[in-house]
């Protein structure tokens, strides 16, 4: 990769029932705008899956089904990023459940074994049921690790270049 004003393209999506997750997208996109990172959010019945390839990076927001399941609608993006197999693709899961569960945030915890193994996973978040303020502090760390790796991947593809 050049130096140049080549500019990440960063999408943050997300399927939500009742609300929370969603709050805990905003949430995220916020402290994403807070530290100079621009995003889109998506709700996953609105994500342009054929252009898959063309993200660097990529937050992928879930509540938790059933026993510790993926929702339905987030199973096509799943798979998706199963069969890319990209490791230059930035990651990271985020969700809301009810610890009521035996498999508290299950979604997420299947969503980051996958992500760990075909993309460069650089965070989980978990949050129980609705976000609350204090919650803002764990998403800006969140971004802030997500920089951080970010100008780590720049720099290792710049060298990688010469
Ligand atoms: C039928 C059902 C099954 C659920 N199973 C789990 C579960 O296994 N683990 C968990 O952490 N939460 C579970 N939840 C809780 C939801 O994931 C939680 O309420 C979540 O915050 C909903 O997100 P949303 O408001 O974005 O839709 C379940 C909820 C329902 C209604």
């Amino acid at each position: 990769m050049a130096l140049t004003n080549y500019r990440p393209k960063r999408a943050i999506v997300y399927t939500s029932v009742t609300g929370n997750t969603e709050q805990l997208a905003e949430m995220l996109q916020t402290a994403m705008l807070n530290q100079g990172l621009q995003s889109m959010l998506y709700r996953i019945e609105d994500f342009p899956l054929t252009a898959l390839t063309s993200f660097d990076t990529l937050l992928i927001g879930t509540y938790t089904w059933g026993s510790g399941e993926i929702p339905e609608e987030m199973r096509d993006l799943y798979e998706a990023i199963e069969r890319l197999d990209r490791k230059e693709l930035q990651t990271a899961a985020f969700g809301t459940g009810d610890s009521f569960f035996a498999e508290f945030c299950g979604a997420v915890d299947r969503f980051r074994d996958m992500l760990y193994m075909k993309t460069q996973l650089v965070a989980t978040l978990k949050v129980e049921l609705m976000p609350q303020p204090s919650d803002s502090r764990r998403c800006e760390k969140l971004v802030e690790l997500i920089k951080l790796q970010g100008m780590q991947l720049f720099f290792s593809e710049d060298q990688g270049d010469r």
